[in-house]
Order: C-alpha cells, then structure tokens, then sequence
C-alpha cells in the first residue's frame, strides 16, 4: 500500500522559476517602506492592512526590513489607527495560539502620518519618516524600497502622485525603487482614464505603475492560463468549433450597503464588468503567450480586446434593484443600473460565432462568480441523451473554489440510460488543509517582487474602455433604462432570456452541489 509519505511527494508541485517572475536585479531584501494612503478608508482597514498582516505573519514582510505607513486627513493617532485595522485582522484564517502576539508586534510597525493630498506640508513630513525609518535600518541610500499604495478615490490620484514624485520619491541607483498602485475604477470612461493616465504617466513610468484587479489575484483566475495551456485536453477543443457559448457570472446576495454614493456614479458595468469580468474573458479567451513573462501575457489580452466588435444593444439587458434608491446617496431618479447581462463578440479565428456572455449584478439570490464553458451538442447522438444537458467546463471563483465537468454517464444499473454526472476537484476537499491566499496578499507580494503580470497595463486599459464607453455614454444619458428586479431575487427574466438566445442552454433537472467534507 502506498504510504501518505509516497503519495505527498508524488503530488508535490513544480515550481517553474519562469512562472513566477521576469524581474532582474531587484533586491528581495532591504529596507522597505509600505504607506497606504487613504489609511482611514473602507479598502484600507478591510483588504490592504489585513493582506499586509498576512504576508507578515507568513514571513514574506520581515520586522527588520518592513515599515508600514498610514496616510490620510482624518486627525488620528498611530494608536487610533491601529485600534482601527485590528479588527479586521483575519484570526480565522489559519490563526494559531501566536495569532494575537503576532497581531501587536505587526500594529507595532505601523505609524501614521496625517496631511493633505493637495500640499506639499503632509508629503515633506511622509517623506521625513520614511527617511528616518531608512536610516535607522542602515539602508544605503539609493538601495530602499518604497510602495505607495493609494487607497483612495481615483479623483485625487493625480495630486497624490505628483506629490509623491516631488516630495517622496527615493534615488533608486542602488537597486532601490519606487512604486505606485492604484486601485479601480481608473476613469470613467475612455477619455478620462486616458488622461488619468497620461497625468500619471508623465510622472512614473509604466513599471513602476501597478493598476490592481483584485479578480487577477483570485486562485481559480490565477490557474487559467495553467488549466488552457498545460493541459492537452483542453487544447484542441477551445475554440468555436467546439465551443457553444462561454458566461462569466458575478452575483451577489447583498446591495450597495453603504457605498450607494461611490456605486450610483459608476455602475455595475464600471464597478465589475469593464475590469473584473473583462479580466477573466481575456484569460479564457487569448491565445498562448510566447512564454510567461509579463509583457507576454498582456500582448495577448490586449490582441483579444482589440478584437471585441462594438457592443449591440440588442445584446444587453440592464436592471436596477427595487429598493436601491431608497439609500439617502442615491438620486431618487437614478438610471444606475445594478444588474447588466451583455454579450461580447470576439472577431478572430478561434472565437468567431462564439457569444462570451458577461452577467454582474446585486441583491439577487445568491453569492458567488464563476466562468461557465458549455460545448456544442454531440453530432450524430445515438443515445438521445441531448435534452438532458449539454457538456461543461465549470471553474467556480467563489465561494467554494472549485473547478468540474459536467458530462454524460451511463447510468449505473442493468438498463442502457444516461445521466448527467461531472467530474468535481473541489478545492476543499482535493486541497484539505491549504489556506487559499487573499487576492489583495497575493497581488500586494507581487508588487514588492516587481512582478506586473497580473496588472493592468495601461494600452490594456484604454482597450478595456474602448469597449464599453459607447454604451456607457447611452445610459449615462438615459438612453437605455434598466429594468426593476426584486431584492432576493434571480434578476429580471429579460436577462435569462437573452442568454438562451445567444445559445445558452439550461441544464433541468440536475444541479451541482459543492461537496461537503
Ligand atoms: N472598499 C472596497 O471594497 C473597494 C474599494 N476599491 C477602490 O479603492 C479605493 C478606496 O476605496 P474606499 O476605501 O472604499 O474609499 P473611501 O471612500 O473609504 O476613501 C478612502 C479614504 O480617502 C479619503 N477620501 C474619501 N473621499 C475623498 C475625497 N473626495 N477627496 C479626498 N479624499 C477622500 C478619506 O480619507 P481622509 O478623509 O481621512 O483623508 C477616506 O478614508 C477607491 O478607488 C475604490 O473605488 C476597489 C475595490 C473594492
Ligand atoms: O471591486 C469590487 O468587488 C467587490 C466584490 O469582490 P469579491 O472579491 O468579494 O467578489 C464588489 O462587492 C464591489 O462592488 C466592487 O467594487
């Protein structure tokens, strides 16, 4: 019998150095500075501080290297801030009796600087801390390393940045640097993401830019390019002649809750569509990278959103939730829309024929956001199985990491009938014991290690905006209404209706159920 020994070993992964890296010459260690600014914000103290507390505690930040600094107008003391971020740092995951240790020795590291983002005052005393931070870890000058991380509304981007480069920005001639990450959404539309873009440009240069997806540091986003290209099987089949239609769903069982003001102005489209589910399309639909260097991969997601055709608008169904307006934020005559079904077309020689289509909404009945590949039916069927359902290729982001086929069986017995059955690698159970990183940990480290490819270049962006700007316009305008959907429940009919006439078929009778262990 085979030992548990034999069987780890077995399965023990193979870590391709190209796969994780292309950067040369950046140090790993050294003094580094990490100041979140907008330190008193929402995103902060529920994403950025708890992904930093989680590198830390798994040894990625290290105490004689790290500072952590907080910035943002909001008068309050390093204690005050501290007191903040606390709660939210995860005991669940993976905590261990060292947790609550661990938790003070990381606050410990954190300071807090308060200042303007317009004026030079806040940023002189920033830059005063960082140094005396740097010189009491005997960093050569030139050899430190800076991350500012702007967790901040995207209005104030270009003021911030310009301060930073005035008043913050180290001499990098040692191997040091300084880098910027931004959060989304990163403009509007085209015209104002390319001039959010060009005022940062003017003061950093692209490599030194991290525009953030969160959904690019997902676990099951990040195996994409894995699943399609070191995997035979898929091969051959991942294309239009196979390929029926591709949905990449988010849903969410809550509202707006809170963010009604930032939501009404943006959007469903803006807030996932236009990056979280147009990230994952290019994943699933580009062609293989010359290798896996950064700019490789991001040649290729530019190549498939410059082969999107415009958007019809016959192949787009809006919805906006009954209730929404009721948030004091809100306009009462908002024509937000809270739900979009759309469908893409890509114009190439893989994808021709093939409707991608994308479905973001709010306050519906369930939770989760998965990419749903379903294959043509089988030419020629001699069981007559077809009405039961057609093949698909699953890959459930969350909750329930989880990735199965769903295909026909024979049905087990004396009798020749089928059934649909899958084929299920269920993280939980397939992975026991593996903690899945946060995407905000994963893409944080990234930052640090210089890696960009799972960033947003910025050609990536204008094209990612190229594509739905035209629409935008229109219902920014009020040319296209959304429709009114019950909280709870599963969106407008209008929006299923569509999928089934760009070729989605509903499997009946048969339901997926994540194992339980
Ligand atoms: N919250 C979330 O879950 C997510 C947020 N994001 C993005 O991250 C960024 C930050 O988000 P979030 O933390 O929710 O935002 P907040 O509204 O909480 O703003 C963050 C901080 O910015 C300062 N601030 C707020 N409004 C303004 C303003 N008009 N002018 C200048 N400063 C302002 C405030 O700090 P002070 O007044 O103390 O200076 C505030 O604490 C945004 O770009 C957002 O779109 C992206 C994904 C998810
Ligand atoms: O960027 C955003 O994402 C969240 C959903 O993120 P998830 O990781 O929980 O799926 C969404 O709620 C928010 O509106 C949006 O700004």
């Amino acid at each position: 019998m085979m030992s548990d020994r034999r069987c780890i070993e077995k399965s023990a992964p193979i870590r391709n150095e190209n796969f994780s890296r292309d950067i040369e010459n950046v140090p790993e260690t050294g003094c580094l500075s990490i100041i979140v600014l907008g330190a008193s914000g929402d995103l902060a103290k529920k994403k950025t501080f708890p992904a930093l507390f989680n590198l830390y505690r798994q040894g990625f930040l290290q105490p004689n290297e790290v500072h952590i600094f907080g910035y943002a107008r909001t008068k309050i003391s390093d204690e005050d801030l501290r007191w903040c971020i606390c709660g939210y740092l995860a005991p669940g995951r993976g905590a261990s009796a060292e947790h609550s240790e661990g938790v003070l020795e990381f606050l410990q590291l954190i300071k807090y600087v308060c200042g303007s983002y317009d004026t030079e005052e806040g940023f002189r005393s920033l830059e005063k801390i960082i140094s005396e931070h740097e010189v009491a870890k005997n960093s050569a000058e030139g050899s430190s390393r800076r991350l500012f991380y702007l967790a901040l509304p995207p209005s104030v981007y270009p003021s911030v940045c310009k301060m930073i480069k005035d008043c913050c920005t180290n001499k990098s001639d040692l191997g040091g640097w300084t880098r910027i990450v931004v959060e989304k959404p990163f403009g509007k539309d085209l015209a104002s993401a390319e001039e959010l873009s060009s005022q940062i440009g003017e003061l950093f240069d692209e490599a030194q830019i991290y525009r953030i997806d969160h959904y690019l540091g997902k676990e099951l986003v990040q195996n994409l390019l894995v699943l399609r290209f070191a995997n035979r099987f898929f091969l051959p089949l991942w294309n239009r002649d196979n390929i029926d239609n591709v949905q990449i769903v988010f849903r969410e069982d809550f509202g707006t809750e809170g963010r009604g003001g930032y939501f009404d102005e943006y959007g469903i489209i803006r807030d996932i569509i236009q990056n979280h589910l147009l990230q994952v399309l290019c994943l699933v639909a580009m062609e293989k990278p010359v290798s896996l260097k950064s700019e490789h991969i991001r040649d290729e997601k530019v190549k498939v959103l410059q082969s999107v055709v415009p958007i019809k608008d016959e192949e787009v169904v809006l919805g906006q939730y009954e209730g929404y307006t009721d948030d004091s934020t809100v306009p009462d005559n908002s024509n937000t829309p809270t739900l979009a079904t759309m469908i893409l077309r890509i114009h190439n020689e893989r994808w021709e024929g093939v409707p991608f289509i994308l479905k973001a909404g709010k306050a519906l009945n369930s939770r989760k956001a998965e990419i749903r590949v379903q294959f043509k039916d089988v030419p020629g069927d001699i069981f007559r199985c077809q009405k039961q359902g057609r093949n698909e290729f699953v890959i459930r982001l969350q909750p329930s990491e989880a990735i199965y086929m769903k295909l026909m069986v024979k049905q087990p017995g004396l009798e020749m009938s089928t059934v649909q059955s899958e084929l299920d690698l269920s993280y939980g159970q397939r992975y026991q014991g593996v903690v899945i990183p946060e995407a905000y940990e994963r893409l944080i480290l990234d930052t640090i290690r210089g890696d960009q490819q799972h960033f947003v270049r910025r050609d990536e962006l204008k094209a990612a905006w190229e594509i739905f700007t035209p629409l935008l316009h229109r219902i920014d305008n009020g040319e296209f209404k959304p429709i009114p959907y019950k909280q709870g429940s599963g969106g407008p009919v209008e929006a299923d209706e569509l999928s089934e006439r760009a070729g989605y078929v509903q499997t009946h009778g048969y339901i997926w159920i994540p194992p339980i262990l």
